[in-house]
């Protein structure tokens, strides 16, 4: 009698991307190309703070339970490296807050820094320090539906924070240039960034897990 097969699991089709930046969006598409059969839906999602990974997670089964299917949602971070290792003397008391405040959450707040200071500022908060060092970090959660506990793939990108050099369409972009390029990401092909971004790098994972799950994607008629 031949060995019984793995059963494979059947999810109904698509998956949805929930994302309120149309940017992001735009990257997710061309990365994923068709390898996932995926289809978009803008959401604002109310996102609890603290680790990133944490923050995708919870994204995920806020979308799961909206959608009623199978999502994938993903937070990203830049993250300062010399704000991590600062020690809290010699600076006031404010700063020390302020310092205490980025330590923790620089990453993940990295949307209401950038909403607050702009591009300029970032670099400003790094200026009494000579490492400019930071890193992109992508946290993509995928769950298979409301209740499924989601998997998360983390991709990161190291680099630098340098003066805005490119368009301004996307975020920090023009702030952040990957290590081995001279170029921003804001300065990039499309592309480029999307062969070596963290977006990139967690979309693989994504992707490998997906190929190795052998997910069964079923739609409404019960065809697959
Ligand atoms: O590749 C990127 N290059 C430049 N900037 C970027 C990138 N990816 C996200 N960003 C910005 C958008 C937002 O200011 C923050 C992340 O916040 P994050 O919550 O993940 O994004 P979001 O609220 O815009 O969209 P979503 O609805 O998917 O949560 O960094
Ligand atoms: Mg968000």
């Amino acid at each position: 009698m031949a060995a019984a097969a793995k059963a494979a699991v059947v999810l109904p089709r698509p998956v949805t991307f929930v994302t309120g930046n149309a940017k992001k969006l735009e990257e997710v598409k061309a990365i994923i190309g068709n390898s996932i059969p995926f289809k978009s839906l803008k959401l604002d999602l109310p996102e609890l703070q603290g680790e990133p990974e944490d923050i995708s997670k919870e994204k995920a089964r806020l979308a799961a339970l909206q959608v009623n299917g199978p999502v994938l949602v993903e937070d990203t971070c830049l993250c300062f490296n010399a704000l991590k290792g600062l020690p809290a003397n010699g600076h006031t008391l404010f700063e020390f807050m302020l310092i205490s405040f980025l330590l923790d959450f620089s990453g993940p707040y990295i949307k209401w820094f950038l909403e607050k200071l702009g591009h300029e500022g970032l670099n400003n908060l790094l200026m009494a320090y000579e490492d400019k060092s930071a890193y992109a970090l992508c946290a993509f959660s995928f769950s298979r539906g409301p209740g499924a506990e989601p998997l998360t793939f983390l991709g990161k990108t190291p680099g630098k924070i340098v003066p805005a050099r490119g368009p301004t369409d996307f975020g920090w972009d023009p702030v952040f240039q990957p290590d081995g390029y001279d170029q921003t990401y804001a300065e990039m092909e499309k592309e480029e960034k999307n062969k070596i971004s963290h977006r990139y790098k967690s979309l693989e994972l994504v992707k490998s897990h997906f190929k190795e799950a052998g997910y069964v994607f079923q739609t409404d008629d019960g065809t697959i």
